[in-house]
């Protein structure tokens, strides 16, 4: 198969800098209200493709400028012939600026919300809220959506869905469900992230005519994941290549009973280009993993004295350690030799948990050894390790994923149906790949597998996570429905799948 080539990865950008971005936009010459036409048509568009067959459109306008995306398509759809009840949230007169322009141009009556009838065979437009909404939705509008929701009239969110936070992806007071978003310009972290990604549906990202130029000029480090953002740096396997040039992996195995994590790891790992991995176990577990390995290689660690010795090997590249493995000083003392050393370490579940209650002295190794050590948290690991991060409910996910990265000095890969990885520089992207039945036992493992393969193979720790997090959701979808994880490292892509030159890098 041909490499992909990809233009660009799809920024993300908070609420606030959207409006700032709109300002530049407007700034620079471009008329307001010609983006609010554009929007308009855009979300009149998408109604029309996919709900021809209604009766009619019910469109919900609210008080700002999302409000005045709803009256511009409204006029589409009526002009194109859909029959069309517009309900606004306030007196029509008090809509100010564009939104009031395009309230003007519409010739149709408005009326109050309370009339609302939730007639079947009609869609619903929802521009209610976008951008600006600041907080919880309640009263008459709250009454309006569970109205909606009741009637299971699908719908058609403008920018958002009205009252989902576009920079958390959080419910504010109550929030519609909507069968498709129509957003513009950029993709905000709300279409992204739970419960907002699935309340937005399907999202259309939408041109509306800013340039490209003035979103770049304010990006926040922020980007869908994307093999466009990571695809130059995936390991090329030249023809000189051997197994050694193709980097050794080691994951630790846990004791008798708990030796499967490690092998789902392992396997991940090979087939992830890595050119040797050996499982290291201690010898209560060495029979149990004998009897099921063949490709991986085995070798017994038993205490730190086992470990000092391997880790006298330079060729030995990285460490896999946490899974299956059980919480306790063993563990700690091992993750603090390896950060030590100097050689990647990819800490997680047990590998996490284990450092709760005094996170510092890993901490403190990780800047001084930078860009080695990637730590993969679900929330609840997350919650153990970053407590008060977990419990600052003003916090989004990227937003704790962040601190979470510059505090530990280590890639966050915070995992979850909307996956987040941020690096202590700060750049982010989320994850939105994996399909639902991923999250099975033994789905991190293979992830952690597949992180510590990139990384032996000289990927940049950042890079690795993410297109880890990508291969991971690209072979849950390969392995299909109902997968178990023993199938997932079978189903990994190859890498050359999506190497490309990165032309689109920003
Ligand atoms: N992105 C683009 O390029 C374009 C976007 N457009 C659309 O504009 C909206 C953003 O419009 P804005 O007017 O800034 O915000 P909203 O329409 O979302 O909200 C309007 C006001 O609603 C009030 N508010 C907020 N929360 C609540 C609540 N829970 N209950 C009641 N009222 C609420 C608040 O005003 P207050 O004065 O009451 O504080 C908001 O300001 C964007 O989403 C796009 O759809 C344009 O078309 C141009 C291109
Ligand atoms: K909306």
């Amino acid at each position: 198969m041909p490499p992909h080539t990809y233009h660009a990865p799809l920024p993300i950008v908070t609420p606030q800098t959207m409006g700032r971005i709109d300002a530049a936009a407007i700034g620079s010459g471009i008329e307001g209200y010609r983006l609010m036409l554009i929007a308009g048509s855009a979300i009149s568009a998408c109604v029309l493709e996919y709900y021809s067959e209604a009766v009619g459109a019910i469109v919900l306008c609210g008080p700002g400028n999302n409000g005045g995306d709803g009256y511009v398509a409204a006029r589409y759809l009526a002009e194109a012939g859909m029959p069309v009840l517009l309900y606004s949230s306030i007196e029509p007169e008090r809509l100010k600026g564009d939104a009031g322009r395009a309230r003007a141009d519409w010739s149709g009556p408005v009326y109050p919300l309370e009339e609302l009838d939730c007639m079947p065979g009609y869609v619903v437009v929802d521009a209610l809220f976008g951008a600006g909404l600041d907080r919880p939705i309640e009263g008459l509008i709250e009454e309006t959506i569970a109205a909606i929701t009741a009637s299971a009239l699908p719908v058609v969110a403008a920018d958002l869905p009205s009252g989902i936070s576009g920079r958390t992806g959080q419910v504010q007071g109550t929030a519609l469900q909507a069968e498709h978003t129509v957003t513009f310009a950029a993709l905000k972290p709300g279409h992204l992230l739970l419960p907002g990604a699935g309340c937005s549906g399907e999202t259309h990202l939408v041109d509306i005519g800013i340039p490209r130029r003035v979103i770049d000029e304010h990006n926040e480090a922020m980007w869908r994941n994307d093999p466009a953002l990571w695809g130059a740096d995936l390991p090329v396997t030249g023809a000189a290549g051997h197994k050694y040039t193709r980097g050794h992996l080691c994951v630790f195995s846990g004791s008798f009973s708990h030796t499967g994590a490690a092998r789902l790891a392992a396997h991940s790992a090979l087939r992830s280009g890595a050119g040797l991995v050996t499982v290291l176990s201690p010898s209560s577990a060495v029979a149990a993993n004998a009897s099921h390995l063949t490709a991986v290689m085995l070798r017994k660690v038993e205490d730190q004295s086992d470990l000092d010795e391997l880790l006298v090997d330079q060729r030995l590249g990285g460490f896999v350690l946490g899974p299956g493995f059980g919480i306790g000083e063993k563990l700690r003392q091992f993750a603090l030799s390896i950060v030590k050393a100097g050689r990647s370490c990819v800490l997680d579940a047990d590998g996490i948990s284990a450092f709760s209650d005094g996170p510092e002295m890993l901490f403190a190794l990780c800047r001084e050894n930078p860009l080695n050590t990637v730590l993969t948290p679900h929330d609840g690991e997350f919650a153990r390790l970053f407590p008060d991060l977990h419990a600052d409910a003003e916090l989004s996910k990227v937003d704790r994923a962040r601190k979470a990265a510059e505090r530990a000095n280590a890639v966050i890969l915070y995992k979850g149906a909307d996956t987040v990885i941020a690096g202590p520089d700060g750049r982010v992207v989320i994850n939105n790949n994996a399909p639902p039945w991923l999250a099975t036992a033994g789905s991190g493992d293979c992830l952690a597998g597949i992180v510590g393969a990139l990384l032996v193979q000289q990927m940049p720790p950042f890079e690795a996570a993410a297109a880890a997090a990508f291969l991971h959701g690209e072979a849950g979808k390969r392995a299909g429905e109902g997968l178990i994880a023993d199938d997932l490292p079978d189903a990994i892509p190859p890498l050359t799948h999506y190497q490309s030159d990165n032309r689109g890098r920003g």
